[in-house]
Formats: C-alpha cells, structure tokens, sequence
C-alpha cells in the first residue's frame, strides 16, 4: 500500500500534478492528498477545505491542494543508523559572516528599541545524492515524534519537512495551540537547563497568544510549560487552548501568523527588518501547513444505542495546521534548509549561529546518508 502512494507520486511528478505525502506526530498513517489539475487555488477566507500551504508573508496568498483522492497507507518506520555528520558540514562556514553581521544589525536595532526580538534565519545548500522518495522514507522514520511532509506542485515547487510546531489544531470550536521558543542541543541523559535569555524569550510568545487570540476565543486555557525533544533538539512549549468564538476560525487564524516565535515582537517592525535585511525570501519558510476544514463525523449523543442510524451523527469541521520549520525547498538535485532563530537584548551573535547550525542537522541528518 505504501508502494502504490508513492507510484502516484511519482505519476504526480511525471504528469506535473499536485500532490502532498504527510504524517501526523506519533502516528503510521501515511495520507496522500492528489488533486487532478495543476491550477493553483489560493484561499480567499479560510472556508476552503483542503491542504493549505501558507508563506510567512501574510501579505501573499496562501494556497491549497484540492481533496480530488485521497490515499491512506499504513507506515511502519524500519530501524535506521544514520551517518553522524561530519562537524566541517554542520559548521559550513559558508554564510558565517553575513549572518553574524546580520545578528549584530538587528542588536542595534534592539538597543535603539525599534523591537526587543526578531528571528533571523538562513539557508543552507546542499546538493542531493539520493532519490526524493528516499529522501523522505529516511523523514519519516528519523522524525516519527514530527509532522512530516513531502509537498509538490508544479507551478510553485517542492518542499519537505519534519516540523515541532503546531499553528492550530480545531475540532469543531475546540482549539489547541502552542508557543515555542529556546532551543538547547540535547545531551543524553542530561535535562535541560534554561537561562534567562530563552525563558523570557518563550514567554514573550506566549503573552503575545492569550493577547491576540482574547477577542475572538473563549474559555482560553494556559497550561504548564515543558521541555520538548524535537529530533535532536530541547524546545520550552507552554500549549493553550479554548473554544473559538462563533465564525472567527479566519479571525483567529490571522491573529496566530506569524507569531512572535517566528517573527519577533512587536511584529510589524520586526516583520518589516526581516523582509528588508534577509538577503533572501523566505517564501514557504516559518509559513504553516496543513489539513483545513476537514468534515468528521461524530456521534450526536454517546448514550445512544443506535450509533449507526445517521440521525444521531453531525459532521464537524478539523483543522490542523504546522509551522514550517525544519524544512527544506528542493530543486532538482538541490536542497536549500531554511534555520533561523530568536535575537533578543541577552543574544550572543557566535552562539546564535550555533543554534542555526544544529538546527540545519535535522535535515542534513537525512539528506547525508551516502
Ligand atoms: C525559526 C525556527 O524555530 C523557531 C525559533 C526557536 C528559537 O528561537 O529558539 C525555536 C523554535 C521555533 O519557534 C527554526 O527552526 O528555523
């Protein structure tokens, strides 16, 4: 069964077709999503209902693969020993400069007060030695705790990724989201150990949530916060949730992306220093990903004996929508990772590269494998 989602897409890349190969966290259901024309349908308020593909620049049109077929497929991760990748690699010295002199520019920035965070982000060039499909088997099995993905269309290109990061996930009113911020290198066997620098900087993105999201939601949770693992990685994670406010799901959509985790607060400065200083667009990069609106059927009373009988079901809309991080655009024989992370006043430009650098390991793990 694997097999036949993967002969479609490879179909899909032959015929110029659409297509979306993903995983959800912790489960071993591969979904295929193929839509039968290569148009490009861009979301005009959020009721569509398909795989949306939004860019960071929410200025600029999000859009989504039509359901034409949808293929499932069970996923059993086999065991695999990747290559530990040679430190030369990691540390490509390549971009250094440029990034560090960046990280320095948004300081002075920060001194002057025109924001107190921004996340910067660079690319990173590999060039490919295996098969997309390979690739992406290799995604799947190193990332099973990630949201993984394989995503083409012909007009607009290919990405792939293992992201930590969900935007929202909605079933029905009922939504969860989450803030997460400060990244430490695991080291096994070790906790974490958080400095002043990353908690204050994950708090500022979860402040920032409870204040955009309190217009439009209600009964607004703020659980615990955690250390996550995310590959190779520890994140700080506080999750929230609550209940939507009746038609806001658009409302509260706009007020998530993108967040201060990877923006920066207050964001239209820092949003306006990233567009102008990045050398590069970000495109798809820290944009989100994901199911929109999906129909699920629940039970209309769980007390009811005739479960069967349509009356007593109603359909529910789900969403749920990924942060694209830790992710790579694909062309042709090429792959450009996209890593970046938050600068604030505490920010020590050669330890901020560092944290690039072991970010950028999530893909080069996968892609290093010859
Ligand atoms: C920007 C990225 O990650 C974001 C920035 C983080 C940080 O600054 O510590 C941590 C997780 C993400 O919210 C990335 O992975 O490229």
């Amino acid at each position: 069964m694997v097999q036949e989602l993967f002969n479609r897409t490879r179909f899909c890349l032959n015929e110029h077709l659409p297509f979306v190969l993903y995983r959800k966290p912790n489960t071993h259901e591969l979904i295929g999503i193929f839509q039968d024309s290569d148009e490009v349908h861009t979301v005009v308020d959020y009721s569509e209902t398909g795989f949306v593909f939004a860019p960071f620049d929410a200025d600029v049109d999000a859009i989504y693969i039509k359901r034409d077929a949808v293929l499932k497929s069970d996923f059993t991760p086999e065991n695999n020993t990747l290559k530990p990748i040679e430190s030369s690699v990691l540390l490509n010295v390549d971009g250094k400069e440029g990034y560090i002199r960046l990280v320095k520019k948004a300081l002075s920035y920060i001194e002057k007060g025109t924001f107190d965070k921004v996340v910067l982000s660079r690319k990173v060039h590999v060039e490919l030695t295996d098969t997309y499909h390979h690739i992406f088997q290799r995604l799947l099995t190193t990332y099973p705790e990630a949201f993984c993905y394989y995503w083409h269309h012909p007009k607009i290109g290919t990405w792939m990724g293992a992201t930590p990061e969900i935007l929202i996930k909605t079933s029905g009113t009922q939504f969860t989201t989450m803030s997460l911020a400060g990244t430490q290198s695991i080291e096994e066997g070790q906790a974490p150990s958080w400095s002043y620098k990353e908690l204050n900087e994950q708090q500022v993105v979860t402040d920032y949530i409870v204040d955009v999201l309190k217009e439009n939601v209600q009964a607004l949770k703020v659980l615990e916060r955690e250390s996550v693992r995310a590959g190779q990685l520890w994140h700080l994670r506080t999750e929230l949730t609550g209940v939507i406010a009746p038609s806001k799901f658009g409302a509260v959509l706009k007020a998530l992306h993108p967040t201060p985790a990877v923006c920066g607060n207050p964001l239209q400065n820092a949003k306006r220093f990233i567009l102008y200083n990045e050398s590069y667009k970000r495109s798809f990069y820290t944009g989100f990903l994901g199911e929109l609106n999906l129909q699920e059927e629940m039970p209309r009373n769980r007390n009811r004996k005739n479960q069967e009988n349509s009356a007593y079901k109603s359909i529910r809309k789900s969403s749920e929508l990924y942060v694209n991080l830790r992710c790579m655009q694909l062309v042709q024989d090429k792959a450009n990772i996209y890593v970046g992370g938050g600068i604030t006043k505490d920010s020590d430009p050669e330890r901020e590269w560092e944290e690039t650098a072991y970010k950028s390991k999530t893909m080069l793990r996968i892609l290093n494998n010859k």
